[in-house]
């Protein structure tokens, strides 16, 4: 599994709609994907609160919402920003959301957001994905705030919004997440000490980028248990402890052998002689 950026998620997206020609069904792809994981986690019982921004995270919101309204799930969207900010795709995927009878509250400013505001307990935050600029600001830092404080079940779409997505320590206020399911492929943050527990439990899903792609622009991967055995040779069933040859550890300082310690188990325990 690749390990992205945003730069570098950007980059995938772009040639995924331009070149490849998934154009508007990227989002479609994403925004399924995502409500296919959360029938996992949230119950038809539970009334779910759908926090969309402006943005294209703001956009798998919607779908997410549409998606699940149409199987029967207790939906309402809370979109904070106002209408005129809408990017275009976001503006369709809230236009079919309403086609379908869905519900959508607007809130432009902290004092509306207060208002609408009551018995949030399942949240879906699609506030802000991967194009977090600066220092949070209003009505986004309310609506990050009220969330955190109210919310019994907290699933993020993409990254917790507010989050930076690459290496670098949070700037004001981000969503803590139970639950993050991340679009494409793990960002950055994941695996920064300073970031990675806002994420809770975190899965990705694949929504039609070709592994082709994430090579031209990335070359970073995540190494599995799967990959790494892959990386082992394979030993007959008769080998003898001598048959795939010696290894020697050089290394340690009289108080820390700590390091040399855990080599030697390691080689001893993968089968070296
Ligand atoms: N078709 C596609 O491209 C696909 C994209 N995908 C999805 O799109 C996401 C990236 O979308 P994106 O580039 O639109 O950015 P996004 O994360 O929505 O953030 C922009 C919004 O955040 C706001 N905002 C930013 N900083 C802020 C701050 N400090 N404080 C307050 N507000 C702030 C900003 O507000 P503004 O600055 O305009 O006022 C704007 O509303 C990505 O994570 C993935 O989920 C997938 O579906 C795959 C297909
Ligand atoms: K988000």
């Amino acid at each position: 599994m690749f390990i992205v950026t945003a730069k570098e998620m950007y980059d995938i997206d772009h040639y995924t709609m331009q070149t490849i020609g998934y154009g508007n069904l990227l989002m479609e792809n994403a925004g399924r994907a995502v409500a296919e994981k959360i029938t996992k986690i949230i119950s038809k019982e539970e009334p779910i609160s759908v926090f969309v921004g402006t943005g294209h995270n703001g956009g798998d919101g919607y779908v997410v919402a549409r998606t699940l309204w149409n199987i029967g799930y207790d939906i309402e969207v809370i979109q904070v920003g106002e209408n005129e900010k809408l990017k275009p795709e976001v503006r369709f995927h809230k236009q079919l959301f309403i086609n379908c009878r869905g519900t959508v509250h607007v809130a432009v400013d902290d004092e509306t957001l207060q208002h609408v505001f009551t018995n949030k307990k399942v949240v879906i935050d699609a506030l802000i994905g991967i194009g977090l600029t600066e220092n949070i600001r209003e009505p986004i830092a309310t609506a990050i705030s009220l969330i955190n404080k109210e919310a019994e079940m907290i699933v993020s779409v993409d990254i917790p919004s507010g989050l930076p997505s690459d290496e670098g320590n949070l700037s004001s206020i981000a969503i803590q997440a139970h639950h993050t399911i991340t679009i494409g492929a793990p960002k950055m943050s994941m695996f920064i000490p300073s970031t990675e527990d806002f994420y809770g439990n975190w899965d990705v899903v694949s929504i039609g980028h070709s592994p082709f792609v994430f090579e031209k622009y990335t070359n970073r991967i995540m190494i599995t248990k799967e990959l790494f055995q892959q990386t082992m040779p394979r030993r007959k069933k008769s080998a003898h402890k001598g048959d795939h040859g010696r290894g020697l550890i050089i290394g340690g300082c009289d108080n820390m052998p700590g390091a040399l310690a855990m080599a030697v188990k390691a080689a001893l325990k993968t089968g070296r002689d």
